[in-house]
């Protein structure tokens, strides 16, 4: 390992904006910054107290750059666990860049991608999962990935997975005291109590396997295509639910040929919405194209909307669509509520999971809508706190533990030796101290930080 020395970023956005900050951290943060930026009433940088900031001038050997704010953190109180200076100018492409320029000259050098976190996770500030976790925050696109994002970065799976990791360190040291040292007076190894401990243990790591499906659904939204036969109301409904006029409504059927896309949030899931054009047999060539798409889309979705007139008795084309929907994660909506009736709401029951009287000209609708969404995707009972698997490389180590666990209590079961259940047990500790970092190779600890962005 070599000697740490002084990184340099621009924290914010590349482009004009309000405030831009650049960070440095390191151990001549301070002196750095110091060099260039003049403090108001005579002040110095390195003076400054931890959690404190002070309006100053910076300045290279060109001339002034700007009025700054210059906040300082005294390590080991700061993101990274150094010392951090931030210096905050106008946001401006050029103003950083210089300000940037300006600190590497001046004992900083530029940082890598995910450099600062990673300071912070050879630091001690956080673990890999809550490392990961500020990647999930920064690219979350809905409230309850954020949340969720947020529970991880305050240590949700990592306490989740310290708690299991401690028990079978127990475990394992239990064991093999009592395989080392039979003659010593330790405490008899009950077969059945470990098997019991090991198994909930295995419970948990598969519970928390399972939740990484839900956490993508979470993370990267719901693939939700709007279909039914020409003018039940699909366009109308898009635009409902994205708030604007998205796709064109007429009463003439086949108004919509293409597919119009548009994501929304909905209870704070998102949802990339589809809306097709109307199933029937088409009259022309194109129109027949935008039908094909739309039940290419029905097979792509996660979920289908699928949209029918309450007003009018069903038709050829609605069973089409029916059929189509068949077996398919689908929720029938039976629109134009506002008009007098004559569908049978029985009549989908054996297509659908769920049927929703609605009409796509009121807004009191979006609440039942939203509700019947998430609960379709099994979302209903989503806890943004608890711990779940947020990527692939959480949801192997997770695997792999369980894996061993498995063989652990199999071993058990089956009376084979004690060794050969202590080394399932140890096996299961590494795969989780992996997952965490405590016990990580440069590999996956490079691995991790190089999906970050510079400035992170
Ligand atoms: N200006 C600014 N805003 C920011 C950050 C930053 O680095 N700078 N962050 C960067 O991502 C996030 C906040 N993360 C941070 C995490 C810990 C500490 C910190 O100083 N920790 C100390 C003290 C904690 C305490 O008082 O309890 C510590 O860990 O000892 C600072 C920022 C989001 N907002
Ligand atoms: N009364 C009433 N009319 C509605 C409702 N929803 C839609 N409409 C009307 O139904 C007609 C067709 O609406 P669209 O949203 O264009 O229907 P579509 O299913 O997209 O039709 P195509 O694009 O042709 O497949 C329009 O005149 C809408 O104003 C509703 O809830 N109540
Ligand atoms: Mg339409």
């Amino acid at each position: 390992m070599g000697e740490i020395d002084t990184i340099a970023a621009i924290a914010t956005p590349l482009g004009t904006g309000g405030i831009g900050i650049v960070r440095i951290s390191g151990p001549d943060a301070f002196a750095t910054a110091e060099r260039i930026v003049h403090l108001a009433k005579g002040r110095r940088v390195s003076s400054l107290a931890g959690y404190t900031c002070a309006y100053g001038l910076a300045a290279d050997q060109e001339g002034p750059i700007d009025e700054v704010i210059v906040t300082a953190f005294r390590g080991p109180h700061s993101y990274t666990g150094e010392d951090i200076v931030e210096i905050s100018a106008h946001g401006g492409v050029y103003l950083m860049d210089r300000l940037l320029n300006a600190c590497c000259k001046n004992g900083a050098r530029p940082a890598l991608a995910g450099e600062f976190t990673k300071r912070a996770f050879l630091n001690g500030k956080l673990d890999l999962t809550q490392a990961e976790a500020v990647i999930d925050l920064i690219s979350a696109h809905g409230g309850q990935a954020a949340r969720a994002a947020l529970s991880a970065r305050g240590g949700a799976l990592y306490r989740c997975v310290g708690e299991i990791a401690d028990r079978l360190t127990y475990f394992a040291a239990h064991l093999s005291a009592w395989i080392d040292y039979p003659e010593e007076e330790i405490e008899a190894v009950d077969p059945n109590a470990l098997q019991c401990d090991l198994a909930k243990c295995l419970q948990t790591l598969d519970s928390l396997a399972g939740s990484y499906e839900t956490g993508r659904l979470v993370r990267e939204g719901i693939e939700t295509v709007i279909v039914g036969r020409p003018n039940v109301g699909k366009s109308s409904l898009m635009n409902l639910m994205t708030g604007v006029k998205r796709s064109i409504v007429s009463d003439i059927p086949g108004t919509t040929r293409d597919l119009v896309s548009d994501t929304v949030l909905c209870g704070g899931f998102v949802f990339h919405l589809t809306d097709t054009a109307g199933i029937r047999k088409p009259d022309d060539p194109i129109e027949q194209e935008g039908v094909g798409l739309a039940l290419e889309q029905i097979e792509r979705a996660q979920l289908v909307l699928a949209v029918f007139d309450g007003s009018e008795p069903l038709t050829g084309d609605d069973r089409r669509v029916m059929e189509a929907c068949r077996g398919l994660n689908a929720l029938a909506l039976v629109n134009k509520a506002d008009l007098t009736q004559v569908l049978d709401a029985q009549a989908f029951a054996s297509d659908f999971k769920r049927v929703l009287l609605i009409s796509a000209h009121d807004t009191n609708i979006i609440k039942p809508l939203t509700e019947a969404l998430t609960e379709m995707v099994g979302l209903g009972a989503f806890d943004s706190s608890a711990a779940i698997v947020a990527n692939t490389r959480q949801r192997a180590a997770v695997m792999a533990a369980a894996g061993e666990l498995r063989e652990a209590v199999e071993a058990l079961e089956n009376g084979v030796s004690y060794d050969a259940v202590a080394v399932c047990i140890e096996r299961a500790l590494d795969a989780l101290l992996e997952l965490t970092g405590k016990r990580a190779s440069q590999a996956v600890v490079d691995s991790v930080f190089s999906r970050f962005c510079v400035g992170k």
